[in-house]
């Protein structure tokens, strides 16, 4: 069988400095032939000039391949999987490193590498292998970015009119999906505002080995054949999903020194539907990322999950809860995961909020304080829960 061939993408908005960094790597690269892929969505095609300009890229023989009017995770899917699929078989090249778009998921780019696309019949795991997923930070502008409250449509970013992305939306997607976290332009912010943003970025991705960056100079043997890459325990290493599996054994008085904390509110009792979602829209400043599963009165069948990132917060159904479904399939549940009983309630079942909240200078008393008073009160609990308002409105079947 032929070796596969190993594969980096680099992930990061837009100017956090992956083609910068690429060069770099391409340039202190001796001993492997790199291909490199570049997505790029921009008419004139920047990224292609500068590291067709590059030095040392035909010194080591790098192929450069340029996927021009779409990006990674969408439009140009297709384009990827069989330019992937080229080079690989071309048999001369020894790693391919990859740079989507800088508005790109990492998730679907990364699933495709990891399945076969039915549709194309490629199967990119016969000559490829994920070997390491990259998101580039820009130390200098993320809280801006984070904060601005801006959607990539309103700053002309947007793959099309129903891309309807938030900034912090894509900037939390890729830093909770990756192995190496690499913060950049280091040159541009004070050591302790960076300090700062460093226990932040920990407690969003616990899991990613964080480098900072200067002008993208890294070691190449930090994103290049690392090995680290595993689907699944990439996507269970988001913080906020750690601190629901580990509560308070995830947490390290070191990173609660800088104000940076975190902590899960439970409920057993659920939402007032339209309180809970006038909290989402004024949640205090101090929470930078918030998600979980929220069991709201006016939607029995249903959980639902918010995830909030910056001034961006999204609510809506998940998954059924499993006291909703057809006895025979609830069986089938408990057999094939037990411990669901464990916190099984009666009347309820499965039903209960369970919400991470990731902040700095949290006051968590305060914010349980909120919480509990968007809980019905006993009034409410006590009267017909569909008579309430449903601030949603949706359809499901
Ligand atoms: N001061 C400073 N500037 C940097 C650093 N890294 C990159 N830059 C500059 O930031 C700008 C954007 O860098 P790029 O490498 O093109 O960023 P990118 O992520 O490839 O951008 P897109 O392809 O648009 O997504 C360029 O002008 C770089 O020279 C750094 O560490 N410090």
């Amino acid at each position: 069988m032929t070796k596969r061939i190993p594969v980096t993408v680099l992930s990061g908005y837009l100017g956090s400095g992956k083609t910068t960094m690429m060069n770099h790597v391409l340039q202190n690269n001796k001993d492997l032939r790199v291909a490199v892929i570049v997505n790029d969505m921009s008419e004139i095609n920047i990224d292609a000039e500068l590291i067709a300009n590059g030095s040392g890229i035909s010194r080591t023989e790098e192929k450069f391949v340029e996927l021009s009017n779409g990006c990674i995770c969408c439009t140009l899917r297709e384009d990827l999987l069989q330019e992937v699929e080229r080079l690989a078989k071309l048999g001369n090249i020894d790693y391919i490193l990859i740079e989507s778009t800088g508005i790109s998921e990492p998730i679907p780019v990364a699933q495709t590498f990891s399945y076969l696309d039915e549709e194309l019949g490629i199967d990119l795991t016969k000559f490829c292998q994920l070997d390491t997923m990259v998101t580039v930070v820009d130390a200098h502008r993320f809280w801006h970015d984070f904060q601005s409250g801006e959607s990539l449509l309103e700053r002309k970013e947007a793959v099309g009119e129903l891309d309807e992305r938030d900034v912090a939306d894509l900037l939390i997607d890729q830093i909770e999906f990756c192995d190496v976290l690499v913060l950049n332009k280091c040159d541009l912010v004070s050591a302790e505002e960076l300090e700062r943003l460093e226990r932040i970025l920990r407690a969003l991705q616990p899991e990613a080995k964080l480098i900072r960056t200067t002008n993208g100079v890294i070691d190449p043997a930090d994103i290049l054949n690392t090995g680290r890459f595993d689907f699944e325990r990439v996507s269970e290493s988001a913080g906020w999903l750690k601190e629901l599996e580990l509560g308070h054994e995830n947490h390290t008085p070191e990173t609660e020194e800088y104000g940076i904390s975190s902590f899960t509110y439970k409920s057993k009792r659920p939402f007032h539907p339209m309180r809970f979602v006038e909290w989402c829209d004024q949640m205090p400043e101090s929470i930078v990322r918030a998600k979980g599963i929220v069991w709201s009165a006016r939607h029995q069948d249903v959980a639902l999950l918010l995830s909030q990132a910056g001034s961006s917060a999204k609510i809506e159904p998940v998954s059924y809860w499993i006291a909703a479904l057809p006895k025979a399939q609830q069986q089938d549940v408990f057999q094939q995961s037990p411990e669901v009983l464990e916190d099984w309630d009666e009347e309820f079942g499965d039903r209960m909020t369970q919400l991470v909240i990731i902040g700095i200078d949290l006051n968590r008393e305060d914010i349980i304080k909120q919480l509990d008073s968007c809980l019905l009160t006993d009034e409410e609990f006590h009267n017909p829960w569909e008579r309430l308002q449903d601030p949603f409105n949706w359809e499901w079947h």
